[in-house]
């Protein structure tokens, strides 16, 4: 399928420019990338080209809203519009989705982007799923003095009021988004590290998974899925009712013609010991329902569930992937399950990318604890 980005304040056009990296060599899936921030110099930060980038918002805030939600939301009502003809969108061939990634405890972000998804659903009849983060409790701990002073404006300023922005935001995109797919701060960044530190490594992992999911087997050169999921079937599971989206995703390196002939002058496929795949499927399948999540939750409190196994073709084994497809659908709770294949020639690896959608998890109820102990963001 055909993904369009857009990436909105700090977070989201990190977001964007990973995901656009993360992209396939051998499977293009976006359409178009597209930078929105109030802060010029973190949007020149970014690889998104001049062209599709725009900083918006009068001049006094050049820097940033440092967390002002409300602030934020008057901009973001304002420029949302504005910003969607501010940059050359495709109008001739549009996405089968779009996808617009911010980070919620933000106040350029999480103020503009339910207006500006409000707008994307009252222009297109586009699926419009919304990629948030949510915050690190060391952001708003740091603010209750619990981890240092740091200067204001710096990529780890204390954000007192992150967990309020974040739910704040997030109960403003119910009814507006499509999808909420989410991932936590909290659980990506490692024990003592700072967001600054920790945040490129974060992108990549979530781009990772975003490119896993939307990129598909179908839609492109090469190679055909045996069983292609394509955007009806995504839409289809995380629906278009504002669900609560965790993915998972497990890979494992196998081997490849290129790697086992070294300079990959024999273009030959490689036999593959079935055993061997099977069992490279099983594991990655695993790792995919019950390793790590993009949120931090119980696969049984998924409403619908998508499977999408991948890697060089000789290893996609139809009965191991068939196999993986039943496993899941008796890890969640629901019954909406869905699955294929994505094969990548060029790939050196097996991967299964799980999606989980409407999904319950104690992570949020514990930010809407937190968010209550600080000052409400209305
Ligand atoms: N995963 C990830 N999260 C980030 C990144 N940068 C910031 N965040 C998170 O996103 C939240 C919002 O930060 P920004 O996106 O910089 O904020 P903004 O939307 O630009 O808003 P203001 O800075 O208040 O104007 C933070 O509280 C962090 O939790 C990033 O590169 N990756």
């Amino acid at each position: 399928m055909q993904l369009e980005v857009l990436g909105v304040g700090g977070a989201g056009c990190r977001i964007a420019d990973a995901v656009r990296a993360a992209e396939p060599t051998d499977h293009s899936f976006l359409t178009d990338v597209f930078a929105f921030d109030t802060d010029e110099r973190s949007l020149h930060g970014t690889v998104i080209p001049e062209s599709h980038r725009s900083r918006y918002g009068p001049d006094d805030i050049d820097g940033g809203l440092e967390g002002d939600l409300e602030r934020g939301r008057t901009v973001g009502r304002a420029y949302a519009d504005e910003l969607l003809e501010s940059v050359p969108r495709p109008t001739a061939e549009p996405a089968d989705a779009i996808l617009v990634a911010v980070g919620l405890g933000g106040a350029t972000g999480g103020g503009t982007v339910p207006a500006l998804v409000a707008t994307l659903q009252q222009r297109t009849e586009t699926p419009v799923y919304v990629l948030a983060t949510l915050p690190a409790d060391r952001e708003f701990d740091a603010a209750a003095g619990r981890s240092g002073s740091r200067p204001r404006g710096s990529a780890d300023a204390p954000r007192p009021n992150a967990a309020a922005n974040a739910m704040a935001t997030l109960e403003r995109l119910d009814g507006v988004a499509s999808a909420i797919i989410t991932f936590d701060n909290e659980d990506w960044l490692r024990p003592g590290e700072s967001l600054r530190d920790g945040r490129d490594r974060c992108n990549r992992e979530l781009a990772t998974r975003i490119a896993a999911v939307f990129a598909g087997g179908g839609d492109s050169e090469g190679p055909v899925a045996q069983t292609v999921v394509d955007a009806s079937d995504v839409r289809r599971i995380v629906g278009d009712q504002s669900a609560v989206v965790a993915l998972g995703y497990g890979d494992q390196t196998v081997e490849t013609s290129d790697s086992r002939f070294g300079l990959g002058l024999l273009s030959t496929e490689p036999d593959v010991d079935t055993s061997e795949a099977v069992s490279a499927i099983e594991t990655v399948v695993r790792k995919g329902i019950r390793g790590k999540l993009s949120l931090k939750c119980d696969p049984e409190t998924a409403a619908r569930g998508l499977l999408i196994v991948g890697g060089p073709p000789a290893w996609l084994n139809r009965q191991a992937i068939a196999e993986g497809r039943r496993t899941l659908e008796s890890a969640i709770g629901g019954s909406g399950i869905l699955g294929g294949d994505a094969p990548r020639p060029d790939g050196d690896r097996v991967f299964a990318a799980v999606v989980l959608a409407g999904v319950e998890s104690e992570r949020i109820e514990a930010l809407r604890a937190a968010a209550d102990r600080t000052e409400p963001a209305d």
